[in-house]
């Protein structure tokens, strides 16, 4: 799956378009359901076009599930992408460095396309040196392949700026790649994007309901969880705004704030995802990992009256996700 260029040891296929952040699919009894992974690459490929994915982040549960967890979806997914998926990114970051780096090799032998590391948020970093020399030393444990630092502040707490992160973490880290951007602070991303002239990294925008500011700031490409169901409609606004159609683009993005901002008032996180994502592809992704809950009946039937009201889902469309599998 992975290009090298000639000169270089280092593979350079750059990480752009929609990424969708992968639910981890759940039985009912809290176990990993790897059998419905293969149809979850068809679906997203054939039905959302959406070709990268990003493995065992927030919305994959991935810090609620156990190393060997970890490593066996890592490689269900990558086995399950290849000659399907262009880019298959591992998050590898855990509160321990050791787990961090088993995790980081074990990306690097099954063939991932790049691994993404978030801020330890327990013992947290102090300053942006000490933050920089804790993913180096991740980095270090997959020296082949793209590193990306995924900021994602309002989760791990740690609030140092990326645009002082890319600043100096670039002479720290050779296979350092880019950011995934997790944050709604358009000036700390822009500022990331005004340094990034040459467009060498790859500035991922992680704020699905915000995406088309930070294409008009020059984000790279999105990585997110609403791309796994919203991901037809958010390519069309990406091709709105390459022909520089921004009046449909934001008639788009418009579009899915309404959904969004709908289900935010709701109560919208991981659990909600996992049911939206049963309701609009049929696919099963069970409940989530305690402590968190499984979405209520009247959350369900909401976001689906809503997706209905948005031309996002028609009946026909509705399989065995609709509400009456519902338990
Ligand atoms: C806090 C959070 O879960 N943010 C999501 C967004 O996609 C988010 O669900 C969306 O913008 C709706 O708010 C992603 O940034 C997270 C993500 O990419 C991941 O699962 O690793």
């Amino acid at each position: 799956m992975t290009f090298f260029s000639s000169s270089m040891a280092f593979p350079k296929k750059k990480l752009q378009g929609l990424v969708a952040a992968t639910i981890t699919p759940m039985t009912e009894h809290g176990e990993i359901n790897y059998s419905v992974i293969g149809r979850y690459v068809d679906y997203l490929v054939e039905e959302q076009g959406v070709k990268s994915i990003f493995v065992n982040g927030t919305t994959g549960e991935g810090l609620s599930l156990s190393v060997s967890e970890r490593r066996q979806v890592a490689e269900e997914w990558v086995t399950q992408g290849r000659n399907k998926l262009d880019q298959v990114v591992i998050h590898v970051g855990a509160l321990s460095l050791k787990e961090s780096q088993e995790l980081a090799r074990h990306a690097a032998e099954i063939g991932a396309d790049g691994i993404a590391v978030l801020a330890p948020f327990f013992l947290k970093p102090g300053n942006t040196d000490v933050l920089i020399n804790f993913l180096k030393e991740v980095a270090a444990a997959a020296p082949a392949l793209p590193f990306y630092y995924y900021h994602i502040p309002a989760l791990t707490g740690v609030k140092i700026r990326a645009e002082e992160l890319l600043d100096r973490i670039q002479e720290k880290i050779p296979t350092f790649q880019g950011l995934k951007f997790s944050d709604t602070d358009l000036l700390d991303f822009g500022q990331c994007v005004d340094q990034n002239r040459q467009r060498q990294f790859a500035l991922l925008f992680g704020v699905d309901e915000q995406l088309l500011s930070a294409l008009v700031m020059g984000a790279t490409g999105a990585v997110g969880s609403t791309y796994n169901y919203l991901g037809k409609k958010t390519n069309q606004m990406l091709e709105a705004f390459e022909r520089k159609d921004f009046s449909s683009a934001l008639n788009h993005q418009f579009c899915i704030q309404r959904f969004i901002n709908f289900v935010f008032k709701l109560g919208f996180g991981v659990s909600q995802t996992k049911a939206i994502m049963t309701l609009v592809s049929g696919i099963p992704m069970g409940p989530p990992r305690p402590p968190l809950q499984k979405a209520s009946r009247e959350f369900i039937a909401a976001a689906e009256a809503k997706l209905k009201s948005l031309d996002f889902l028609s009946s026909t469309d509705l399989k065995d996700g609709s509400l009456e599998s519902w338990s």
